[in-house]
């Protein structure tokens, strides 16, 4: 079962540059959250600090009752084990096959015999639908078939914990719902606590339970997904509809004088651009494909909220009312489906992943904009690792990728 990850007064700076401060939330065990926030306002920073890779300056990060802004370096080995973190381009071994990328963290952390290693893989490799494709080399493939490589990997030693680093950035939208699909499905299965930091709406509208904002350093808001698809606050609303009137700007603040510009062209009709989507109109949640397990997380979830309720806007409760309804009500209709499919023979598709099979873990973390990998080695990264380039460096040299990011293809 997931664990739940306890984030207080969280602070990270780098030098004088102020990232966030005092971010204080909790990812409820086996829950699934994600976290938006317009480019540069530190969703990436936050993650890579939940696992230990970068340091608070204040604040603390409590999992499994070890703080790991405080703890030794083995404790923190030790906690990083718990995790499976999926960065942005996969960020996998350049030199090495599918095979072997995905195959790493059990030859470094397990004893496993290599027949077992084998059946592992394979079965993660056709959970993310790269069957046949385990002997290419990274820069053989397209972006898409990296992050799902990057996923399997991140599956292969049964995480607690599932850190997802955008991953529909260089997915199409078919290969995005599958992907989302496999995250509520490998949710259903182990329970594990998920957090998906993204900025894709689809995504953040349809899959987690809780979804959080960062804006202006500060985390707006943090709380069931119907709490933030309701909101009025402005930079929420710009940010669901994707108008560039509103709070948000090119670099991320704007001046008085460009919104009151902006404000006058709103007044002669001049579109921003934006969605006219209503999304306060929600959506159900995606539910685990038929013949996988219910989501242990959602009664959890639910009573959680429950006790929440009065506390939340009006509007939030209605949502939130309105939404369980019509989850229980497909609930009800998949567990038919699936009973129906029972009696008919069916079941689990003959290998080709669109029904998933059990996962498992990775403590693999890896920085995909750096192509860096660190496989929580005995010397805890920190920030010493930095690159010239003010990425982190998180990893030995000889573990850098020499994978063909460049020029890969948008297809999955
Ligand atoms: N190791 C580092 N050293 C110095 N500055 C850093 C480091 N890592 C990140 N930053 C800075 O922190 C800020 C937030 O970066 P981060 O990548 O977390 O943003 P993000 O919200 O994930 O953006 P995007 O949505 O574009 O991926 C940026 O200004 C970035 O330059």
């Amino acid at each position: 079962m997931g664990v739940e990850v306890s984030v207080e007064g969280l602070t990270k700076s780098f030098g004088s540059q102020n990232i966030w401060r005092d971010v204080t939330l909790t990812l409820p065990e086996g829950e699934v959250s994600a976290l938006l926030g317009p480019s540069g306002t530190g969703k990436s920073v936050f993650l890579k600090t939940l696992i230990g890779l970068l340091h608070p300056e204040q604040g603390s990060v409590i999992i499994d009752g070890t703080d790991i802004t405080q703890c030794s370096a083995k404790e923190l080995y030790e906690i990083r084990k718990l995790f499976g973190v999926l960065f942005q381009d996969g960020a996998l071994f350049g030199s090495m096959s599918l095979f072997d990328n995905i195959a790493f963290p059990l030859r470094e952390h397990t004893k496993k015999k290599e027949n077992e290693v084998r059946d592992i893989v394979m079965e993660k490799i056709d959970l993310v639908g790269l069957t046949g494709a385990e002997d290419k080399l990274p820069g053989e493939i397209s972006g898409g078939m990296r992050k799902r490589a990057g996923l399997a990997r991140a599956l292969v030693l049964d995480p607690q914990i599932i850190l997802c680093d955008e991953p529909d950035s260089g997915l199409d939208p078919v290969r995005t719902a599958y992907i989302s699909q496999l995250l509520i499905d490998i949710n259903a299965q182990i329970d594990a606590t998920i957090l998906i930091v993204t900025h894709n709406i689809n995504i953040a509208r349809t899959i987690p339970d809780n979804i959080g904002m960062l804006f202006r350093k500060e985390l707006v808001m943090f709380g069931p997904r119907e709490q933030l698809l309701t909101s009025e606050q402005p930079v929420v609303k710009q940010f669901l509809s994707g108008d560039r009137f509103g709070p948000i700007g090119m670099s991320e603040e704007k001046d008085e004088a460009v919104q009151k510009q902006e404000e006058a062209m709103q007044a002669a009709g001049i579109s921003g651009g934006g969605t006219k989507e209503d999304f306060t109109e929600i959506i159900p949640q995606v539910q685990p494909n038929p013949g996988m397990p219910e989501r242990k997380a959602i009664a959890r979830h639910r009573e959680r909220v429950h006790a929440m309720l009065p506390d939340l806007p009006e509007n939030a409760q209605e949502a939130i009312r309105r939404s369980q309804e019509q989850e229980d009500q497909i609930r009800e209709e998949s567990r038919a489906h699936a009973e129906d499919m029972a009696g008919g023979g069916g079941g689990r598709h003959g290998g080709d992943n669109e029904w998933t099979s059990a996962p498992a873990g990775n403590v693999a973390v890896a920085d995909a904009k750096t192509d860096v990998i660190d496989y929580g080695g005995s010397d805890a990264p920190t920030e010493q690792w930095q690159t010239p380039g003010g990425g982190d460096a998180l990893t030995k040299p000889s573990h850098r990728a020499a994978d063909g990011n460049e020029g890969r293809t948008i297809q999955g």
